[in-house]
């Protein structure tokens, strides 16, 4: 089997691909940990990929307490180039609908206290993370869900996505400012990754899906899990349609992506400086500069 270029990360509701074939588990073990579960590696109509269920295929792991450096670690050592992240999200504009799709192309950190670099230990590196999703791969995720013109669900190219700690879900006074930071949406997980995954090059975007109004519309009941889960399976349905078609898009043709060469410029320290224990541990990641 060639090398797995294209990593899929499930999130709440998106536990498994059905349609991923020839599939094989594999325990990853990293220097920071074990990731959230096995990695699935098989192929989508052809395609070879590696699937992870972010909270584990049984949902036994709290936003705060995701091994976001082991995940993103694991899929770099299988050769993993391109990221596609499907995530639940509560909606902060009337015009993105429970169930519809948004791709972000903003986040706004309101997480607290969690790891979200490789580097330390030795060796200082600053990523440019201006545009913290890469645009060609979201571009393909649009496009994507575009074309499969699903019945009475829209697509938003681009949006903020504002990543808070959890797990309970905001007030109503947080939810009323993140609208009036002009913010899309709400989820828990995605700033870590794309943020680590830009650290490990390589490219991240997200397919984010509507289950709920948050808590801040006046003719909506606030979030609950069990508002959520209504809208899970199906959101789940659809965002395998979708990463499937990107898949098969991103499969003929792979695009360049700033976020392969992230650190040509991030690393401070002079690598005959940083310790061997630190190049050790990182060797996936600074492979290609040391
Ligand atoms: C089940 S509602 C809250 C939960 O769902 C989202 O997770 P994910 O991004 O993995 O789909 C949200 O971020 C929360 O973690
Ligand atoms: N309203 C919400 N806030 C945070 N994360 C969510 N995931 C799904 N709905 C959410």
């Amino acid at each position: 089997m060639s090398p797995v270029k294209i990593g899929i990360i499930g999130g709440s509701g998106l536990y498994k691909m059905e349609a991923l074939k020839a599939v094989e588990e594999i325990q990853v073990d990293t220097p920071f940990g074990p990731p959230s579960d096995a990695l699935i590696q098989g192929n989508l109509d052809g395609t070879p990929v590696v699937f992870l269920a972010r909270h584990n295929r049984h949902h036994t792991i709290l936003p705060t307490e995701l091994p976001f450096r082991a995940n993103i670690y694991a899929m770099k050592s299988l050769g993993v180039e391109y990221i596609i992240s499907a995530s639940a999200v509560g909606s902060l504009k009337a015009a993105a609908k429970p169930l519809d799709m948004v791709i972000p192309d903003q986040f706004i950190d309101r997480t607290r206290n969690r790891i979200s670099t490789f580097f330390g230990e030795g060796i200082v590196a600053h990523i440019t993370f201006g545009d913290p999703v890469c645009p060609q791969l979201s571009q393909i995720i649009t496009e994507s869900a575009q074309s499969l013109q699903l019945d009475g669900i829209d697509v938003h190219a681009g949006g903020t996505y504002v990543c808070m700690e959890g797990p309970a879900f905001s007030t109503k006074a947080e939810s009323h400012l993140y609208r009036s930071w002009d913010a899309t949406i709400i989820g828990m997980t995605n700033l870590q990754e794309a943020k680590l995954a830009r650290e490990a090059e390589i490219a991240y975007a997200t397919l984010a899906l509507v289950t709920d109004y948050d808590c801040w519309h006046p003719d909506h009941d606030s979030v609950t899990v069990e508002m959520v889960i209504g809208n899970l399976h199906k959101n789940a349905e659809n965002a395998q349609k979708v990463v499937r078609e990107a898949v098969r898009r991103l499969s003929h043709n792979p695009p360049e992506s700033d976020a392969h060469n992230a650190l040509k410029y991030g690393i401070l320290t002079p690598l005959d400086q940083v310790p061997d224990a630190t190049k050790q541990k990182l060797q996936c990641i600074l492979a290609k500069y040391l």
